[in-house]
C-alpha cells in the first residue's frame, strides 16, 4: 500500500512532489552516494564510468577522487568578488577550487533538507557530511594534497549565504533581489528541475539574469539522460544533448567561449546518461 503510493510519487507530473520523494529515498539508502557511510569511498558502480572517461584517475581513493576529479573546477581565468552556485544540492565539492577564485559564495538549493545539510558542514556539525576525501584530492590536483584543512577553512569562509532558490521563477532567487554577479555555476541541477525544453530555456535566462554584463556562466550538464537511481526508484531527468545546453545559453544573450563533453558512459543501473558536457560562457560587457 506504502510502496505503491510512493511509486505514484516517484511518476508524477509535479516537479515538487517529485523533489520531496527524492530527498526521502536518499535518506533511506545508504548505498546511495549521498550518505555520511560511503563519504570515503563512491559507490563501486561508478568504476565503469570513470574507467571509460577521458579523466585521468590517479592512485589513491580512486572512487572518490575520481568524482572530485571530475567536479574540480579548472579556473579558465575566471575569477571576481561573487560566485553563485545554483542548485547545489547538500554539496559543497563543486566550490572547492572556486573558492580560490571569488572572494564570496552564495549556495541554493530549492529544497530546505539540501541547505540544512549545507549549513551542517559549514557549522562543523558532527552530524555533517565529511568531504576530506574529495577536499584532500582537489589540493593535490592544485599542487599541495596537505593544505587540505586550510582549504576546508577557506571555503568555510568564502560561503557567505545559503539561499533558497527556484530556477524556474524570473529571478531565482525570489523575494531577495541581489546585485548582478561575476558568475554564476550551476552543476546538474536544471535538467531535474525542468519538464521540457522551453522551461529549460527560460531557466537558462532566468539563472542568466543573476550575471553582470561581462560575467560569465558556467554549467555542468547530463546528457541525454531520461531516468535516473536513487535505491530502487526511477526519477525522469530532462533529455539535452549539446546543441538544446548550447542554444539555450546563446538564446539568453551569452557568447559560447568552451565547452566539451567528457567522453563518459554511464551503467543502466545507475541511469541512462550518455556523457557529461561543460560549458563556459560570458555575458557581452554593456561596450560590447
Ligand atoms: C542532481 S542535484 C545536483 C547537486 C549539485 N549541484 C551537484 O553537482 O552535485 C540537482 C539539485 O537541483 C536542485 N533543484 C531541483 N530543482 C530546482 C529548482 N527548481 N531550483 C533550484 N534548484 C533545484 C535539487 O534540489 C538538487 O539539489
Amino acid at each position: 500500500m506504502v510502496s505503491s503510493f510512493l511509486l505514484k510519487l516517484d511518476h508524477s507530473n509535479n516537479y515538487h512532489v517529485r523533489r520531496h520523494r527524492e530527498a526521502i529515498e536518499i535518506h533511506k539508502h545508504v548505498d546511495n552516494f549521498n550518505r555520511k557511510e560511503e563519504t570515503t569511498k563512491m559507490n563501486k558502480i561508478w568504476l565503469s564510468v570513470l574507467k571509460n572517461s577521458k579523466i585521468k584517475i590517479v592512485d589513491g581513493n580512486q572512487h572518490s577522487e575520481g568524482r572530485a576529479q571530475l567536479m574540480t573546477n579548472k579556473g579558465y581565468g575566471i575569477r571576481g568578488d561573487t560566485l553563485i552556485d545554483i542548485g547545489s544540492g547538500p554539496s559543497i565539492y563543486q566550490l572547492l577550487s572556486a573558492c580560490e577564485s571569488f572572494r564570496e559564495i552564495i549556495v541554493t538549493d530549492f529544497l530546505e533538507q539540501n541547505r540544512v545539510e549545507i549549513r551542517k558542514w559549514l557549522e562543523k556539525d558532527p552530524e555533517a557530511f565529511d568531504w576530506t576525501s574529495m577536499v584532500k584530492y582537489t589540493c593535490q590536483m592544485e599542487g599541495d594534497r596537505e593544505k587540505w584543512m586550510e582549504k576546508e577553512e577557506k571555503l568555510r569562509r568564502t560561503i557567505k549565504q545559503v539561499l533558497p532558490c527556484d530556477v524556474t521563477l524570473a529571478n531565482p532567487l525570489d523575494p531577495l533581489v541581489l546585485q548582478p554577479v561575476d558568475c554564476v555555476f550551476s552543476s546538474y541541477c536544471l535538467e531535474s528541475a525542468c519538464n521540457d525544453v522551453p522551461t529549460y530555456r527560460s531557466a537558462v535566462k532566468n539563472v542568466g539574469s543573476l550575471v553582470k554584463p561581462g560575467g560569465h556562466l558556467i554549467f555542468a550538464v547530463i546528457l541525454e539522460e531520461t531516468y535516473y537511481m536513487v535505491g530502487p526508484h526511477k526519477f525522469n531527468c530532462l533529455y539535452l544533448t549539446p546543441e538544446i545546453v548550447t542554444d539555450a545559453v546563446k538564446g539568453a544573450g551569452f557568447e559560447v567561449l568552451w565547452s566539451q563533453a567528457l567522453g563518459f558512459t554511464f551503467p543502466l543501473a545507475i541511469c541512462d546518461a550518455k556523457d557529461t558536457f561543460f560549458i563556459v560562457a560570458k555575458k557581452p560587457s554593456k561596450s560590447q
